[in-house]
């Protein structure tokens, strides 16, 4: 006979837990109170700023969306929906794949190029986030000999493809960022010195009770910037002057975020805000998180030419490897 399956094992992730009719919350979910999200005190459905990369605006309104919210929907991308469609699609098989199959990849190291975890490092937190991930870790152009699961197949050329197009788009959007500080347009991208790429496939399955837990911890995004996308079922919120607000979704869009080494590049003009992801009690919700981060050696710290004696610099310099897993949100810069 089959071990009976055991609930507090955490590592074999959340969709294990749900496929194996889980009614009730297991204890590593529940948030302590002073964790949990009070619906009661979130603000629905806040309209982001939505820029559109082609108009001529594109620039002062990116400028005003990350000095004032950090965080912005962004439409008429480039990236094509067919490129985005499949990446969804098969990011949506291979967590369907059965667990033996996904443990193939299961790692702790955050580090790892090609990982499949639950929560953030299961076996080191006191409370677990409801999802599971599979992350990509690329340095540069190391696309091609990048490990990949092998089912489903196709799932390496659709990777490679869906990190070409949104390398491309996170060029474009340093340069604007840089434009939109009064900076020469690659003055960000040379900070960055070769850029790191991070795709985060976030898989929320449904929650028995989704009060007391979160699909994922309040935090800021730790490296460059973050482009999200989500599908339609909503849980993102940000934290907005101290209060919490519902993201809207919008089919059309892609979610840009500045994250904390944007922010310290930038002497503190763009945002890196808090966010978090709730869950729900009836339906799977998957996000794809591409973080376009500088590489491991850059020198992280305020632009020069931002600064004067007016406004003089707001952090030290640190190396980007210092400062990827620590984030501001957690007040430690
Ligand atoms: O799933 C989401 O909406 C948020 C994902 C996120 O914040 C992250 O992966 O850093
Ligand atoms: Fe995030």
């Amino acid at each position: 006979m089959a071990p009976a399956y055991d609930p507090t094992s955490p590592f074999k992730g959340v969709k294990d837990l749900v496929d194996h009719n889980v009614l009730s919350l297991p204890s590593a979910y529940i948030k302590p109170f002073e964790k949990r999200h009070n619906p009661q005190e979130v603000f629905e459905g806040i309209d982001l700023p939505c820029v559109d990369l082609q108009s001529k605006t594109a620039m002062e309104d990116i400028k005003f969306a990350c000095e004032e919210w950090g965080f912005f929907e962004l439409v008429n991308h480039g990236v094509p929906e067919d490129v985005i469609e499949d990446m969804v699609k098969n990011t949506h098989t291979f967590f369907n794949l059965s667990t033996t199959e996904k443990m193939k990849y299961f790692s702790e190291d955050v580090f790892n190029p090609m990982r499949f975890c639950t929560s953030l490092t299961p076996s080191k937190e006191s409370y677990l986030d409801w999802h599971d991930h599979l992350q990509h870790w690329f340095k540069c152009d190391n696309l091609d000999n990048h490990l990949y699961p092998n089912i489903p197949t196709i799932f390496r050329e659709v990777t490679k493809n869906y990190v070409k197009h949104m390398q491309i788009l996170g060029k474009k959007l340093l340069m604007v960022m840089s434009k939109a500080l009064g900076l020469h347009e690659n003055k960000l991208q040379e900070t960055y010195s070769n850029e790191e790429m991070i795709v985060q496939l976030n898989y929320y399955p449904p929650c028995p009770d989704p009060e007391p837990a979160l699909g994922l911890n309040p935090h800021s995004d730790s490296g460059g910037i973050t482009i999200l996308w989500q599908d339609q079922v909503g849980g993102l919120q940000i934290q907005k002057e101290g209060k919490w607000y519902n993201v809207k979704c919008n089919s059309n869009a892609l979610i840009v975020n500045v994250g904390d080494q944007v922010q310290i590049m930038t002497n503190g003009i763009f945002k890196s805000v808090i966010h978090r992801a709730i869950v729900n009690r009836n339906l799977y919700r998957m996000s794809m998180a591409f973080f376009f981060n500088p590489c491991a050696q850059a020198t992280i710290a305020p632009i020069q030419e931002l600064l004067d004696n007016q406004n003089p610099a707001q952090y030290k310099a640190r190396l980007s490897k210092e400062t990827s897993i620590i984030s501001i949100s957690k007040g430690k810069m």
